[in-house]
């Protein structure tokens, strides 16, 4: 079954950006259609420079289109612009990046920054509640919030960094998370653990999750679904199993062939 639910929770319909004028123009993402459904999990996979992070920083609704559209929930949120209706989007859709010190106020416990994470939501918790929620979110990635919540971001390591921010995201019980490679920072045992705690997510509360990456192992190891771009084009999408086994573009073949090679040579 490609995913857990038939309804579709976000679609991009033509969806195009383009940076700069004349010659000099390129066209980070062109023409993307794609459909991600409630509880699917899907992988936008594509070399560097292919429109991933575009089409990702579109979704969010931190970069306004040149042509398309974005509908959430069947609702047009493409020319949404105001901040509350902005800020009740982002309730729905979070997002993990790859550095999480980026993202991080050096000047926040880790309870202040997932109370803040909590935003609108949170001022209609009581103390309790908020409390509550932020316990929740730091066990969802396995951290002990007894030890974590009066820490600072330099008395963490990087892959602890990392579980926080995707705490952060969690806290507000997200429909849809955007994974920028949210592995890449932490170990491989770390990184195996973080996977498997956004899968659980999933199948606790219907969580979709879109990874965005350049790593095809990994995308088709977590993915129900893979969309495979391609100098701004989405030149393949469809399930994994028939993705891996008839890759209908010679792109597409030419990434698993390189993937395979990779990993063969270790
Ligand atoms: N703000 C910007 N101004 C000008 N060009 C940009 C801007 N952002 C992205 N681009 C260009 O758009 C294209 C797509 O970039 P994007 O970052 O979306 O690719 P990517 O697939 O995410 O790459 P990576 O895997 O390296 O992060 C690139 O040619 C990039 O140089």
């Amino acid at each position: 079954m490609p995913h857990a639910d038939d309804s579709v929770l976000i679609e991009t319909q033509h969806l195009t950006r383009t940076f700069g004028q004349g010659a000099q123009q390129v066209r980070a993402v062109d023409d993307v259609s794609l459909r991600l459904h409630r509880g699917e999990i899907a992988s936008v996979v594509g070399e560097s420079g292919s429109g991933k992070s575009t089409l990702a920083r579109l979704m969010l609704r931190l970069l306004q289109p040149s042509a398309g559209r974005i509908l959430f929930e069947g609702a047009d949120v493409t020319r949404q612009s105001r901040l509350p209706e902005l800020r009740r989007y982002w309730q729905r859709v979070q997002a993990v990046f790859q550095d999480p010190s980026a993202s991080f106020n050096q000047f926040l416990t880790v309870r202040r920054l997932l109370e803040r994470g909590l935003g609108l939501e949170g001022s209609r918790l009581d103390s309790k509640e908020r409390d509550a929620r932020v316990r929740w979110a730091l066990e969802r990635v396995a951290l002990n919030p007894g030890e974590m919540l009066a820490k600072l971001s330099h008395e963490m390591s990087g892959g602890e960094r990392q579980r926080v921010m995707i705490a952060r995201a969690l806290v507000v019980r997200p429909l849809l998370l955007l994974a920028d490679e949210p592995t890449t920072m932490v170990d491989a045992s770390s990184r195996a653990s973080i996977l498997n705690v956004l899968l659980d997510l999933r199948d606790e509360f219907g969580m979709a999750i879109l990874f965005i990456t350049h790593d095809v192992s990994l995308a088709t190891y977590v993915s129900d679904t893979l969309f495979v771009m391609h100098d701004g084009r989405l030149v393949e999408s469809g399930g994994v199993e028939r993705i891996t086994a008839s890759p209908e573009h010679a792109y597409t073949r030419q990434l698993f062939a390189d993937a395979f090679t990779m990993s063969e040579r270790g």
